[in-house]
């Protein structure tokens, strides 16, 4: 059944409006239209700076409280209207219609604890008299929003990472203007929405829709944009990086995440977790299981239990409920898996599970014996494709683990506490997980990497911190009032 395909208009400094010419979004499972969206010319991309700029600018009072109430209003409203959110997600993306209900519970707690971080936005008192000679000077300093903040996004959280972005911007009191992801903008479109039906003052946010080599460009150059804050791939992020010049940048970027298994684990526990954070989302999770490092002793034990329960994966219609993995975002990378995981078997590795495609689908994959000279060892696969390896001790598996050039998160399972705190002290990442893989977060929680996972965190405390700036304030009193 053809569903209607809808016109969509994108959010430009206040305004709904379209775009000299559109193009398609389309549902990875099918193939088929589901909107037009605006493709914006880089005319409108300025216009959505300029007129942040000039709404920051001009806007002299625009009180916490009132940026509180309008956050809680769209989390609210994220909550009342979950199923909407949620189909939109599943829709336009990869995910199964479960995995797009946890994304949207996911979005407004975000959205909350924006408003909420936002009543903590404060600055100290400072001992000027740790002086000699400042003995008759008091202060503080404070933090101020930076103005107007940039902001891109990836297509495979389509509305959580965009709430990521917008929630603690417009917490810290910018504008923000967000081009989203080319093949999954609607979530941020109706987000967005959320937010002028909310009482947004016009101006304060634009999304803007296109390509991002054209407008993304525009908005990562603009001398208007005091911060770019990017999500998505190493290699766009390094590009941004040298096109951004003197601003801020917050990158979240790609990663290859490996996790740890020892003989003490709990073996159930740690299959469980690790297909859970291998599949989940198809693999295209920035945080999800790549490398499993095993302990020899349990190792085909650790593989036979693994390659066990991948195979009772569901793999399927995303918007029915038993579906356990849909398909990849599009064909292009579907084959792109294919061709990466035939180059590791040309170079000697075995399939223990998977290596099929169909179309946009790739059936959960498990290699083993694969050569260091494989693309899929070192890079970001961002697909349902893991590799595991024997290791003879922790202290090998650690430096496995570390020999790529990402360092976002990790996990480790194993009883033993001496040994989990090697791999916090050595492990070169911004997160490690006990017990649990590399594909765990809260949204509350600082959220980045080391190497080419990025710079800067995310999380909202941290991404407001980043939004805003210190000033400091010295006042030189009388030597008479003293
Ligand atoms: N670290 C994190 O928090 C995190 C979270 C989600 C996804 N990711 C990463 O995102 C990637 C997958 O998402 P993707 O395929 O959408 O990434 P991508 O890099 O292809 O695109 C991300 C965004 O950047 C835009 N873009 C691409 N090239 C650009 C350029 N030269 N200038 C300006 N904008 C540009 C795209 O239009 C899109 O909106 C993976 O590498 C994944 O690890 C990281
Ligand atoms: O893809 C990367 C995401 O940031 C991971 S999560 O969905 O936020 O856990």
């Amino acid at each position: 059944m053809h569903t209607k395909v809808k016109a969509m208009k994108m959010l430009v400094g206040g305004k709904w409006v379209e775009g000299k010419d559109t193009f398609e979004v389309v549902n990875p499972q099918n193939n088929e239209p589901i909107a037009r969206v605006p493709l914006a010319s880089k005319e409108q991309m300025v216009e959505a700076i300029e007129t942040a700029e000039r709404t920051y600018r001009t806007t002299t009072v625009w009180p916490t409280h009132e940026r509180i109430a309008i956050l809680t209003k769209v989390s609210n409203y994220m909550k009342e209207h979950a199923e909407e959110f949620a189909k939109v997600i599943a829709s336009e993306g990869s995910k199964t219609i479960n995995e797009a209900r946890g994304e949207v519970k996911r979005a407004a707690q975000t959205i909350q604890i924006s408003a909420e971080e936002a009543r903590r936005i404060n600055g100290e008192t400072l001992n000027f008299d740790q002086n000699e000679g400042s003995e008759n000077r008091v202060g503080y300093y404070y933090r101020f929003p930076i103005g107007v903040v940039g902001a891109i996004t990836p297509f495979n959280d389509p509305l959580n990472m965009v709430a990521h972005k917008i929630g603690p911007a417009i917490a810290a009191g910018n504008a923000i203007v967000l081009k989203p992801a080319s093949v999954t903008p609607l979530s941020a479109l109706k987000l967005a929405e959320a937010f002028m039906n909310a009482g947004l003052p016009e101006g304060f946010l634009s999304v803007v829709t296109g390509s991002g080599r054209e407008i993304g460009d525009t908005l990562v150059t603009h001398p208007a944009v005091q911060m770019v804050s990017f999500t998505g791939g190493t290699e766009a992020g390094e590009k941004i990086t040298q096109k951004a010049g003197t601003k801020k940048l917050s990158m979240e970027l790609g990663s290859n995440s490996p996790v740890i298994v020892l003989e003490d684990a709990d073996l159930h526990d740690a299959v469980q977790s690790t297909v859970s954070g291998a599949f989940s989302a198809v693999g295209q999770n920035c945080i999800g299981v790549q490398r499993v490092y095993v302990e020899k002793g349990i190792y085909q034990t650790f593989l036979d239990t693994f390659v066990n329960r991948t195979s009772e994966l569901n793999v399927g219609d995303k918007m029915d409920e038993l579906t356990d993995m849909g398909p990849l975002i599009n064909e292009k990378e579907a084959k792109r898996v294919e061709n990466w995981v035939n180059e590791a078997v040309a170079k000697g590795a075995t399939v223990e599970f998977g290596g099929k495609r169909e179309g946009a689908y790739y059936t959960p994959t498990i290699l083993t014996n694969v050569s260091d000279e494989a693309t899929i060892a070192k890079e970001e696969i961002f697909g349902p494709v893991v590799l595991v390896y024997p290791v003879d001790s922790l202290y090998e598996a650690v430096e496995q683990a570390n020999d790529v050039n990402y360092g976002l998160q990790a996990g480790i399972f194993t009883s033993n506490i001496n040994q989990a705190f090697y791999a916090i002290k050595h492990m070169n990442v911004g997160g490690i997980m006990i017990n649990d893989s590399s594909d765990y977060r809260i949204d509350a929680m600082p959220f980045g990497g080391t190497k080419g996972s990025g710079i800067g965190r995310e999380g909202i405390q941290f991404a407001i911190e980043a939004m805003t700036e210190a000033k400091v304030v010295s006042f030189r009193l009388q030597e008479k009032l003293l």
